[in-house]
């Protein structure tokens, strides 16, 4: 029986109805990179927390600045890290460090480079439009004591990581990472330290896939089961019940050996869609547990996992986790007349480049079709060429999907 092809926007909506049960896991503040906040974050105290020098120089009080200059008596100097002086007279100075308290009375920051000093005194031959408190960044302006500073859902990114460090958050409660199962499938597949026979080839999907999550902040464990009915049955219903998400590569077309549909239907996993109107990657397979857990079963050829990964698993998972997307285009133009004559939408691997009006330009970067992965790594996009057109012309605006940033 033929299966009943989709559009791959069908997909989208189909993939995106699966909603991954989330808990959340307090994280040491140096592995919080890349995960998704699961509680507001306040400021402890008011940012900055006092008035704090921003320039090396000298702290006065602005009666004194009088437009024909003026010399001070230096009372003493106000280190970073130090308790707050006060200054007792307004016509002397302090000499005030950046990142210092503002001593208690001096109310403006006269930078060294505009001074002069003989012995204990400081000469400021022009004030240069210095007010009250110019070089002084005043306490709370920035934030105030118990501001929501970063809010749950907020992806963490090396900026939130400062944030954090600040408001002395040494543990964080992030969106807890979904267990994942990657399974390479085929008898043909032996280890990667492994020498092939001549009817052997080594296994390299379930590492690409590992690292296209890992390269998103999820970690995944891979298995590789051989081609066997029973053996398959027990293995997966095992590895559903161990894991939030399973993602397999291979054995799912019309090959004799290709059990996992037959498999998936025995074991209760509901099957959304098998094959879509695409190339690569037109056997993929999607379902869903009994307990609702997603099911993505990828065609083997190495092209089509890796596209099929990057265009339907990732940006799924993305959203269940972080809540925004990449900051990535989502269109770039065809940088020549290209075609493609099957009612199948393609997915040309380009390279892309700016122009010099700085459109994102894509270039075909044509391999060996979709066993071919070494041509992976000379593009860094996929252009999705719609099913219904078969010319595309140069200057022609497609989505993009990048797996290299
Ligand atoms: N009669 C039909 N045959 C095929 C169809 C079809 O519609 N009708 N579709 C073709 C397309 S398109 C693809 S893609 C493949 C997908 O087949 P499977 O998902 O069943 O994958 P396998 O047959 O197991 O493997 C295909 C190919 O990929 C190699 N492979 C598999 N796993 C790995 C791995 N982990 N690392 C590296 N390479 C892997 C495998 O050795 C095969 O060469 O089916 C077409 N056939
Ligand atoms: O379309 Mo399959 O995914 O090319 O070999």
């Amino acid at each position: 029986m033929q299966n009943q092809l989709i559009e791959p926007s069908l997909v989208d909506e189909i993939i995106s109805k699966v909603s991954l049960a989330i808990g959340t896991e307090k994280v040491n503040l140096q592995e919080a990179l890349g995960k998704t906040l699961a509680e507001d974050i306040h400021a402890d105290r008011d940012f900055p927390p006092f008035n704090r020098v921003a320039m090396d120089g000298i702290g006065i009080h602005d009666s004194m600045l009088n437009p024909n200059g003026n010399t001070f008596l230096v009372e003493g100097v106000q280190a970073a890290g130090a308790p707050q002086l006060t200054l007792k007279e307004n016509t002397n100075c302090i000499e005030v460090m950046t990142g210092s308290m503002l001593p208690e009375g001096a109310n403006v920051v006269i930078p060294y480079e505009w001074t002069e000093k003989q012995g204990d005194k400081i000469t400021v031959s022009d004030f240069k439009h210095a007010e009250f408190m110019t070089n002084i960044h005043q306490q709370g302006v920035d934030q105030k004591k118990g501001d929501v500073i970063l809010s749950k859902g907020q992806q963490i990114t090396s900026a939130e990581i400062g944030v954090l460090a600040t408001v002395g958050y040494d543990q964080v409660e992030v969106i807890a990472a979904p267990k994942i199962a990657v399974i390479a499938t085929g008898d043909e597949l032996v280890a990667v330290n492994e020498v092939p026979k001549d009817y052997q080839i080594r296994m390299s999907n379930c590492y690409s896939l590992q690292a296209t999550l890992k390269d998103n902040g999820c970690q995944s464990d891979i298995y590789h089961l051989v081609d066997e009915y029973d053996l398959l049955k027990t293995k997966i219903e095992n590895l559903s019940n161990e894991y939030d998400i399973l993602v397999f590569s291979g054995g799912v077309s019309k090959g004799k050996f290709d059990y996992l549909p037959k498999v998936f239907d025995e074991l209760g996993i509901v099957k959304q869609f098998h094959g879509v109107k695409q190339r690569p990657g037109k056997p993929f397979w999607f379902g869903i547990t009994k307990d609702e857990k997603a099911v993505f079963a990828l065609p083997g050829n190495p092209v089509s996992t890796f596209l099929c990964s990057n265009r339907y698993l990732l940006p799924w998972l993305t959203h269940q986790l972080k809540n925004n997307q990449d900051n990535l285009p989502t269109k770039a133009y065809l940088d020549v007349d290209y075609s493609f004559k099957k009612p199948l939408t393609y997915f040309l691997q380009v390279k892309t480049y700016f122009d010099e009006t700085g459109r994102l330009m894509a270039q075909p970067v044509t391999g060996g079709g979709s066993g071919d992965l070494s041509n992976l790594t000379s593009a860094n996009a996929f252009l999705e060429l719609p099913a219904d057109q078969d010319n595309f012309e140069k200057g022609q605006q497609l989505p993009i999907w990048f797996y290299k940033k």
